[in-house]
């Protein structure tokens, strides 16, 4: 487990955060530009000591009110939004470079990092030779290979262009699911977030607003994430079955089973699933004679009207509204048509279940203005 909590004031900006994060796999630090988000990344590196900080991962205090663990003892890999590999190195070196010193024996070897980020081929070649995201590819990798307990990541996909983007996250996935260390990643790209993270740490004016399991954080209605113009749900399921005549895969969800397009690997394979809240309509009954593959029944948990005469519906799969959350939008007119209530089982249609996957994300959010467009800010 790491348990941060930080505070101290930056100029005219006030810092009081704190968190705890599971001690593995991936905690997004989300929130919009200039929330805080690098000020704790650094703080929890050690690059940064603000008045009051306590940091404790996996047990072991890397400071507190006493102590301050130096930033070179603290056993972390930091990568930051652009590569910083030595340009008179190969990219062997650049690799190996951290390693000579290490004295515990290794958590994670070269042929590993090699095999997880494809960057064998690369090995003869300097760091101008080598694509943006071929360049953070390397960078991670050097990262892991100086035996970090924390790895910490600070957007490192915002200075890349969608290309490299769509090329570089199925790395990220792929670690994701091999490493056993702890993964602290600042973005404020809500699909990056919604693909990569468990758990989710929302940052606004210098506060955590909010911290835990992704879906919990992106359907709570106390929450802004709720409120963007396009929420979606994340949803973790398992294939249960495959049909390649129709390329279509069963995938078990909490409170369901969804028919998804594509074939998603073997039976037992873990998949994200994103269902947007446009795509859901909502009925009493299953639908009849229609083409939507997608009709479970779920219970309603709760209701707030948006803007725009909508009406967001907070939903649970399953009969007992014990199962996935999800998000459904829609029209104040067919909410008062049917009479919908809090509490009352309904079956959810939907018109679309996408893997999380690139060709699927959101927009791409190079310019950093684009979260502060967003109304939920306000
Ligand atoms: N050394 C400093 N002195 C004064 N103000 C600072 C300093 N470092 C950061 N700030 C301010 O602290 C605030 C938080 O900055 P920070 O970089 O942590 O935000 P962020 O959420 O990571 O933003 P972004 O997504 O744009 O990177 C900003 O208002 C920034 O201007």
């Amino acid at each position: 487990m790491i348990e941060a909590a930080f505070k101290g004031r930056l100029g005219s900006f006030d810092l009081d955060a704190e968190f705890t994060a599971p001690g593995q796999g991936v905690t997004a630090l989300f929130g919009p530009s200039g929330c805080g988000k690098t000020t704790v990344l650094r703080s929890i590196a050690g690059l940064m000591r603000l008045p009051a900080g306590r940091l404790v991962v996996n047990g072991v205090t890397w400071q507190d009110g006493r102590r301050f663990v130096p930033p070179h003892r603290r056993a972390m890999g930091y990568v930051f939004q652009e590569a910083s590999l030595f340009p008179h190195l190969s990219i062997e070196a650049n690799l190996t470079f951290g390693m000579r010193r290490q004295k515990a024996p290794a958590r994670i070897g070269l042929d590993e990092v090699i095999d997880l980020l494809g960057i064998g081929r690369l090995f003869d070649r300097h760091p101008t030779q080598l694509s943006g995201g071929e360049r953070q590819r390397v960078a991670i990798g050097r990262a892991l290979l100086s035996q970090p307990e924390l790895l910490l990541m600070d957007e490192p996909l915002s200075a890349l262009d969608r290309f490299s983007k769509d090329d570089i996250l199925p790395y990220l996935e792929r670690l994701h699911a091999a490493l056993s260390i702890p993964v602290l990643y600042v973005s404020h790209d809500i699909a990056e977030v919604e693909r990569l993270a468990d758990t989710l740490v929302l940052m606004e004016a210098g506060r955590v607003r909010a911290a835990g399991p992704i879906a919990d954080v992106l359907a709570n209605p106390a929450l802004p994430l709720i409120r963007l113009p396009d929420p979606a749900a994340v949803i973790d399921g398992t294939v249960i079955a495959t049909d390649p005549r129709y390329g279509l895969s069963e995938v078990a969800v909490r409170g369901g089973v969804m028919t998804v397009p594509g074939l998603l690997g073997a039976v037992g394979t873990r998949r994200r699933l994103r269902v947007l809240a446009r795509d859901i309509s909502l009925g009493r009954h299953a639908p009849q004679d229609t083409t939507i593959l997608n009709a479970l029944t779920a219970r309603i948990e709760g209701a707030e009207e948006t803007a725009d005469h909508q009406v967001t519906v907070r939903l649970r799969l399953g009969a007992d509204g014990m199962g996935a959350a999800l998000v459904a939008r829609v029209s104040r007119k067919s909410w008062d048509m049917l009479g919908l209530r809090t509490g009352e089982t309904i079956v959810a249609r939907l018109k679309a279940v996408a893997l999380v996957e690139p060709a699927r994300q959101a927009a791409p959010q190079h310019d950093k203005s684009g979260i502060q467009a967003r109304p939920w800010q306000s």
